[in-house]
């Protein structure tokens, strides 16, 4: 064990010496010293630290010599004194001194660097040598224990015998508990310094042994069974050959072979006579897995079933992780400190290479008519709206993709802040104009969740897990103290200092080994935290605490929240309140693996704005192809559309989003504002009048689109969904309409390069793999988190991503609140125009006229009327032409009414005859 710890200390030590040396060397002459020098001063500070070491155990093997020589009367008069005074001290003990001695200066010598340890090991092993010598001296009664105790000492150094003057100091301390009072005292002080020395528990090893002999005697029974049915059948074996040999009969393996054929006997003795019988035997009853108790980690009750964190050995530890400013009482993710200024400044700086380089590559693939700069324009100067109308006419111009009644439905202006003033009008509950009255849900729809366990930072001296964290790595040769604990809802992070000259990589080399001393289902580890000279080990609560929405919404910093997207995200590994603003993210990508609690986080974005917003203010367009998910929320008066669960329709919805963003900036540049902040002041004091004159008096709502499964909707139209995303991702922020999408696939073709790069704010819930983390966060991390709200919050103004835990809702409360809302306030008005609006539609510039018409358009006509029916793909075989152009040719015939609507997987139905169609062609 000496020698182990040798081995690891030893470089430890060395290159601890020889930093301070080329520290204080750097002071001095810091300028003039080249690198050759200080390698040159570290080797020379190595050699002379292994030199020292090596006197000293030299100088222990001379002194432990000399007292065995002496023992034996062969080091002259010195070694005869020498016995004389040892046998005086410690009596009998002394024949095993020079051992220990030569042992006690090696260990404190190569242990340095934990030298309090050893130093009580030591102390512990001479105090175990004195109540040997007690032991003996009572068993022997020689020098009689009833005597004088300076008697002790003489006697025992003459005569070579008994325990020495302090074992029996020890046993007339003891003397009045008698013989057996004495002993048992005795007995309990081994025991004591048996387990300060080897580190193992005395009890739990007992209870060990228990279950062990329990183990060994049900083998030995075992074996006994067999070694008995083994002899009767070596009995049976020789009664019968001795038979056949009488009888002469048959040979012996012909006998054999017929018992065998007699069933159960025959079976068991061919077993027996298997080789492996005895090679299966197995020394039971020793056991070595004595630890010290762990605060019943081992009974730890954490499912390891129901925890997603998979660990892949192959992952890097994540290195990553935000630490947030300890100082702050709350940290408030953007509400603190992002302006606008500041997003359009902070958003590529704040980000990680990989993300910026992702960024770079994805912002290349953009067509390039798409002014590269444009969303550093967006809010820094007043050409805005005109750089957007000049990027956004090359935009359309740059796409064929022509649909000549496109314009119809966005020229309507059927705005959502008309719908929500006609709902108005219906009840008595709505004033007109800005003073409508939202009656917001009763907070006791919310439950108010279990008293928590402690969340917050301690220093954690009386923690037991820190305890054996610490005592783990110190197994392995690595000295840490634990400088803090973070109590999270799901994690507590113990925050560890290595020993100066430790490496970083060994203690996230020895994650597994945390892991398995805690019998923790993962450990995450933080190797820095940013900003601090610490390690965060990252430990798996026995009991997760759930945090609930209510006490988020309740909490003052939500209450004084002014932005009106800002939900409660959940609470950091510290305990603090997170909140996010949507509308400075500006779009938000959540992904995660099935049940790790998407679903759960988008009903709590939508509760926080139920709770924060009036319909005026945020509209929202809820997109949920997994059907089940979001339709609850049906009624709602905040929804423009009903909840959008066909696919075809989202991308539908989606495309009126960019129309309606066409038209906010129309009316941007038409008043003169910048953004939508801008429009609704000049609409609070009446600035804007209308084309007939009147003064606008309803503000622009705040749009929030709520994607649930990306996946389903780039399965069906990958183009258009990605198109339309990309458009609204790079300028929609000064509309005011912002993007939540939601996956459980993160892969590249589900959130592409192009997503990715538009959509800068991250949540990433619990993956399988580190590769899906990469995907979301450009970094490794969200496969060790646990599920269930776990979460690595990401968004676009932090460096590093943050850990919480994410508030949780039920669907009881959800349906609750929902109700309540629906009851207080008049009925939704859907705006109608959203579902009227035609795939593709938001890509077209100005109205296009018939002479835009694809060339093949005439020709496609007559081929879909002439076989009576239409489909993207018959255009697609017949004329060999792609997806796109089809697809575009068969919406010209639908505008142009050759066919109807599309029908599902079904073709089209032909509409107009050939003579018409001819007709319609020759009129132009
Ligand atoms: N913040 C949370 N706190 C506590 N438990 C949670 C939290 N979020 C989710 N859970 C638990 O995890 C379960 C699954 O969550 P959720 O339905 O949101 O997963 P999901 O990622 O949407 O899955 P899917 O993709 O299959 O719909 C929930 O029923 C709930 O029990």
């Amino acid at each position: 064990m000496a020698l182990a710890s040798k081995n690891n200390k030893r470089p430890v030590k060395t290159v601890s010496r020889a930093n301070s040396k080329s520290s204080s060397d750097a002071k001095t002459s810091s300028n003039k010293k080249t690198k050759g020098e200080e390698a040159k001063k570290t080797e020379e500070a190595q050699e002379e630290y292994g030199l020292k070491e090596e006197i000293v155990v030299l100088i222990a093997f001379a002194c432990a010599a000399i007292l065995v020589l002496s023992n034996f009367e062969l080091a002259g008069s010195v070694g005869r004194a020498i016995k004389w005074l040892m046998f005086g001290f410690i009596g009998v003990m002394e024949y095993f001194f020079p051992f220990v001695v030569a042992g006690t200066i090696i260990f404190i010598s190569v242990n340095k660097s934990f030298i309090k340890i050893a130093r009580i090991k030591a102390i512990a092993v001479y105090g175990l040598m004195v109540d040997l010598a007690a032991m003996w001296q009572r068993i022997t009664n020689v020098p009689r224990v009833e005597g004088n105790i300076f008697s002790f000492f003489t006697v025992c150094a003459n005569d070579k015998i008994g325990g020495g003057f302090f074992g029996g100091l020890l046993c007339k301390i003891l003397y009045p508990l008698g013989t057996v009072g004495s002993f048992v005292i005795m007995l309990a002080l081994m025991i004591i310094c048996i387990v300060v020395i080897t580190e193992k528990s005395f009890i739990k090893g007992m209870k060990n042994a228990k279950t062990k002999s329990k183990e060994f005697i049900e083998v030995a029974k075992k074996d006994y069974f067999e070694y008995k049915e083994q002899n009767d059948l070596a009995d049976y074996e020789d009664d019968e050959d001795e038979e056949l040999e009488r009888n002469g009969h048959f040979s012996k393996n012909a006998n054999k072979n017929a018992i065998e054929e007699n069933g159960q006997i025959d079976s068991t003795k061919k077993k027996k006579k298997s080789p492996a019988r005895r090679m299966g035997r197995k020394v039971l009853g020793v056991t070595s897995d004595t630890l010290i108790e762990r605060n019943g980690q081992e009974d730890s009750d954490i499912n390891i079933e129901n925890v997603e964190a998979i660990s892949n050995p192959e992952d890097e530890y994540s290195k990553d992780i935000y630490e947030p400013d300890s100082n702050n009482q709350v940290f408030n993710g953007f509400n603190s400190v992002m302006t606008d200024e500041d997003y359009d400044e902070g958003y590529p700086d704040n980000h990680s290479d990989s993300y910026k380089e992702s960024h770079n590559e994805a912002a290349q693939e953009v067509p390039n008519t798409l002014d590269e700069d444009l969303r550093a324009d967006v809010a820094s100067d007043n050409d805005f709206v005109s750089a957007y109308n000049a990027s956004s006419n090359a935009y359309a111009s740059s796409n064929t993709y022509a649909n000549p009644n496109a314009h119809a439905s966005s020229g309507a202006r059927d705005s959502l802040t008309e719908s929500y003033g006609q709902a108005a009008t219906k009840e008595t509950t709505f004033e007109k104009g800005n003073q409508k009255k939202y009656h917001k849900p009763d907070i006791n729809c919310l439950k108010r969740s279990k008293k928590t366990a402690f969340l917050g930072a301690s220093t954690g001296k009386n923690d037991e897990t820190a305890r054996v964290l610490k005592q783990t790595l110190l197994n392995f040769g690595v000295a840490v103290d634990v400088v803090g604990i973070s109590y999270g809802p799901s994690v507590t992070r113990y925050e560890i200092q290595p020993e100066q000259g430790v490496k970083v990589s060994k203690i996230v080399s020895l994650a597994d080994d945390i892991k398995l001393s805690l019998a923790a289902a993962d450990i995450r580890i933080e190797a820095p935290i940013p900003g601090k000279s610490a390690i965060g080990i990252e430990v798996p609560n026995k009991e997760a605490t759930t945090v609930g929405l209510r006490e988020l919404i309740e909490s003052k910093e939500f209450k004084n929240a002014k932005s009106k997207l800002v939900f409660a995200t959940g609470r950091d590994i510290a305990g603090k309140v997170i909140l996010a603003d949507i509308a400075k993210m500006p779009h938000m990508l959540i992904a995660g693996a099935t049940g790790s609690g998407k679903s759960v986080c988008i009903n709590t974005i939508i509760t926080s704005i139920l709770y924060n917003a009036s319909p005026e203010d945020v509209r929202m367009i809820l997109v949920d192809p997994k059907v089940v998910e979001l339709s609850v929320y049906n009624g709602i008066p905040h929804l423009a559309e009903k909840v959008v669960t066909d696919p075809k329709e989202a991308a539908k919805a989606l495309n009126w989003a960019v129309i309606e963003m066409d038209r906010r900036y129309k009316d941007f540049a038409k008043y003169g504002v910048r953004n939508l902040e801008g429009y609704n002041e000049k609409v609070v004091k009446g600035e804007i009048i209308d084309d007939q004159g009147e003064v606008v008096k309803d503000k622009k709502p705040q749009i929030l689109i709520i994607i649930d499964e990306l996946a389903d909707l780039m399965m069906v139209s990958a183009n258009e969904v990605e198109d339309a995303i990309c458009r609204l991702a790079q300028l929609a922020r000064a509309a005011g309409i912002h993007m939540v999408i939601a996956t459980q696939r993160p892969s590249v073709n589900v959130v592409t390069g192009l997503i990715k790069a538009n959509v800068p704010s991250r949540i990433a819930f619990a993956v399988s793999s580190g590769v899906d983390s990469r995907t979301i966060l450009d970094m490794n991390g969200a496969e060790k988190l646990l599920g269930k709200g776990d979460m690595l919050y990401f968004p676009s103004n932090l460096p590093k991503p943050l850990r919480v835990q994410g508030a949780f809702i039920s669907d009881e409360e959800v349906a609750d609140m929902v109700e309540d809302v629906k009851r207080k306030n008049p009925p939704v008005v859907y705006d109608e125009s959203i579902s009227k609006t035609e795939i593709g539609a938001a890509l077209v510039g100005q109205s296009q006229s018939q002479d835009e018409r694809d060339p093949l358009f005439a020709e496609a006509g007559r081929f879909v009327i002439e076989n009576e029916k239409g489909s993207i793909g018959m255009l697609q075989r017949h004329f060999k032409i792609g997806f796109n152009r089809a697809g575009r040719i068969m919406d010209q015939l639908f505008d142009a009414g050759v066919v109807g609507q599309e029908m599902g997987t079904k073709p089209r139905k032909v509409e107009m005859s050939l003579e018409d169609f001819n007709n319609n062609l020759a009129n132009g």
